[in-house]
């Protein structure tokens, strides 16, 4: 049995799999994308009347009908960037061509540290006036996973805990900062928190990563598959 079966035969995360597209086709996308950040926030806040709301929502059924008129199976990817890792152009953390991400803006820093920079509108809001915590608990695996991948062992979420110190506020400019550390065989352990402005520390997390066995370049010999 190959590994690929032995994961049920689920081949969808092969990169040889997806259609890779260009800078040109990927900034199009992104700013459509930015148009339905602006459309569901408008949905989530809007006060014009029941009429309106059901043209509008005709529209917009006709404009998804014409992007569906050509369309893939999977999200495509894009080359790699300066830090060496694939873009997960539709990643719904940091794909800016994906309308659910905030998105996350990424810097690998000196030091292994992963830093990313967003902001979250009304759309991602728990308790009123602040962040639901899952959306946090979104953005730090993510970021937990990238340190991962770029200074430990890529691999998928073992473990996640989180600890919430405050309330996260949203419409205001958000870091996120992440690091590795320390790695076991396939194992990667890692650190992360939010920041919100003034520096101070709303959600910390800590998680480990886990290199699946058939991620593994073929060959590899037993005592690394522990
Ligand atoms: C460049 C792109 C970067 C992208 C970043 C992406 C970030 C986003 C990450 C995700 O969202 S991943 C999606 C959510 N996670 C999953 O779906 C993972 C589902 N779980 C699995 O697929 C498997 O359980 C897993 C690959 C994590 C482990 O399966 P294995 O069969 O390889 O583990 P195995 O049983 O051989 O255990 C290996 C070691 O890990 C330990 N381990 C595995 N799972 C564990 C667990 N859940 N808790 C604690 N320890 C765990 C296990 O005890 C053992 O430790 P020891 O070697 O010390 O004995």
């Amino acid at each position: 049995m190959t590994e690929v079966e032995a994961a049920g035969g689920r081949t969808i995360g092969r990169l040889e799999d997806r259609r890779w597209i260009g800078e040109e086709r990927a900034a199009q996308l992104a700013e459509l994308a930015a148009r339905v950040r602006e459309l569901t926030e408008a949905v989530v806040l809007t006060e014009v009347d029941s009429a309106e709301i059901a043209a509008v929502a005709e529209q917009v059924a006709a404009l998804t009908a014409r992007l569906n008129a050509a369309r893939d199976q999977y999200p495509p990817m894009a080359a790699e960037g300066t830090n060496g890792m694939v873009r997960q152009l539709a990643s719904p953390v940091t794909g800016r061509i994906n309308p659910i991400a905030p998105p996350v803006t990424v810097t690998v820093c000196e030091g292994g540290v992963v830093r990313g920079e967003f902001t979250l509108n009304t759309v991602y809001e728990g308790p009123p006036g602040f962040v639901h915590g899952g959306v946090t608990a979104l953005v730090l695996d993510q970021m937990l996973g990238l340190a991962a991948a770029s200074g430990g062992v890529p691999g998928l979420t073992a473990t996640l805990d989180m600890c919430y110190r405050r309330p996260t506020p949203y419409g205001v400019p958000l870091t996120v900062e992440a690091r590795v550390t320390r790695t076991e065989g396939r194992k990667t352990f890692a650190e992360a928190h939010v920041l919100a402005p003034g520096g101070k520390v709303t959600v910390e997390a800590t998680a480990m990563f886990v290199r699946p066995l058939f991620q593994l370049p073929q060959g590899t010999g037993a005592s690394e598959r522990n």
